[in-house]
């Protein structure tokens, strides 16, 4: 994994250069999704495994194809539970839950755990374990054992982990471990932690937002300019979260403006990115049914202490504390049908690769359509099956090099 010392890991926007990205290719713990816990998984349908692969696949390329540098989750799970009998230990540990299984087995399972090579632990890791794939042992004939189904599952799968977006975020030089907020998605960050913390790739790499003490998932973070941070707050991020968040990137100088946007609380909006992404330096695509509603309140950090303003139309709110005229929102101009139907199908949740160059799903031809003509390159992928989980390329990807604006 040759790392360049030269080019500096993080990022202070949303559109500069990519040169490294996390991605997760999906794998076993999709096929852990049945019609009985897709709904509690967080996805809206069982996707096609194979094909949701071969999509992802072509993803990854077109990246590879303009220059970026593709981690691939896994593939760093595995080097750092190769690396570190530590990260083994703690992986095992956040995956291996005493109150469902009882000390018995909890402890024979961390036992076994300890004695699988990493890859096979990464997958166990990821994908989950049910009741039928536990060894052979004395638990045997515990009653955990009997008294649960053979497909309950001993560890959760992860199928989320495809949206390596939300449970990191690199701002500036240093790496956020993120605070997610729903039971499904939890132990996601307990492998992003391990990967920052023992992975040769970031030795030394420091951490924002460590306390960690409230709700902030990644998808709600927007960086809009070097220095100024967009955070949503609705189903995910609560506002104890992105205060938290906010005075954490002031006391570390990584922000001296945070606007906190108010969205609402439903399965369609839960991020902030999946009503708007950054286009270019001063462009964003957004969903037209939040365009006018959309506020802000705007937290500062100021020579006497913090001052919080507003709230304020967000858009208005983005360019001043940005420091431009106006912040250019590319009218997508559609029906309000045809712009509900793209906006759930993540039409507005783009990856932009360099200022004015994005990926988004291929379905969405009325946004893609309108962004071309606003003179935006759209590099369109395939997301039939991707796009089940609900999210589209910048929920799937985690920039981890972006070259500073
Ligand atoms: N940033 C994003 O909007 N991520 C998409 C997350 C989708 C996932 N199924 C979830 O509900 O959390």
């Amino acid at each position: 994994m040759g790392a360049d010392p030269a080019v500096k890991l993080g990022a202070n926007s949303e559109v500069g250069k990519l040169r490294a990205v996390l991605l997760h290719r999906p794998g076993d713990e999709l096929k852990r999704l049945t019609p009985r816990n897709n709904d509690q998984l967080l996805f809206d349908g069982l996707p096609w495994v194979e094909r949701a692969q071969t999509e992802h696949d072509a993803f990854a390329e077109v990246l590879r194809s303009r220059g970026v540098e593709v981690l691939l989750l896994a593939d760093m799970l595995t080097e750092t539970l190769d690396v570190s009998g530590a990260a083994r230990y703690q992986g095992i540990a956040a995956a291996v839950n005493s109150r469902r299984l009882g000390h018995a087995l909890a402890n024979e399972l961390s036992a076994f755990l300890r004695r699988v090579p990493p890859q096979e632990l990464a997958t166990i890791l990821t994908a989950g374990m049910t009741f039928d794939e536990l060894p052979i042992g004395p638990s045997e004939m515990s009653l955990v054992r009997r008294m649960h189904h053979g497909a309950d599952f001993v560890i959760d799968p992860l199928p989320n982990l495809l949206f390596t977006r939300d449970s990191s975020f690199w701002i500036g030089d240093r790496v956020a471990i993120t605070s997610l907020a729903l039971p499904a998605r939890v132990r996601e960050t307990s492998l992003t932690d391990l990967i920052y913390a023992f992975h040769p790739r970031f030795l030394g790499v420091r951490r924002a937002y460590e306390s960690h003490t409230a709700p902030v998932e990644g998808g709600d973070v927007l960086l809009l300019a070097p220095g100024v941070v967009a955070v949503g707050v609705g189903e995910r991020t609560t506002p104890a979260g992105a205060e938290a968040l906010a005075r954490s990137l002031f006391d570390d100088e990584l922000a001296h403006a945070v606007l906190v946007v108010p969205i609402a609380q439903t399965r369609a909006t839960m991020h902030l990115d999946t009503v708007c992404t950054m286009v270019d330096r001063d462009a964003v695509v957004m969903y037209p049914a939040v365009q006018d509603t959309l506020s802000a309140f705007t937290i500062r950090r100021e020579d006497t202490g913090v001052t919080i303003h507003g709230p304020a139309p967000f858009l208005e709110a983005a360019a001043a504390a940005m420091g431009i005229g106006k912040l250019r929102v590319i009218d997508t101009g559609l029906d309000n049908i045809t712009a509900e139907r793209e906006q759930w199908d993540d039409g507005n949740n783009t990856l932009a690769l360099e200022p004015g160059v994005v990926v988004a799903y291929e379905r969405n031809v009325e946004t893609n359509a309108r962004l071309e003509a606003s003179g935006i390159e759209v590099l369109r992928i395939s997301g039939s099956e991707l796009g089940s989980g609900r999210g589209g390329p910048r929920c799937m990807s985690c920039p981890i090099i972006r070259d500073r604006l």
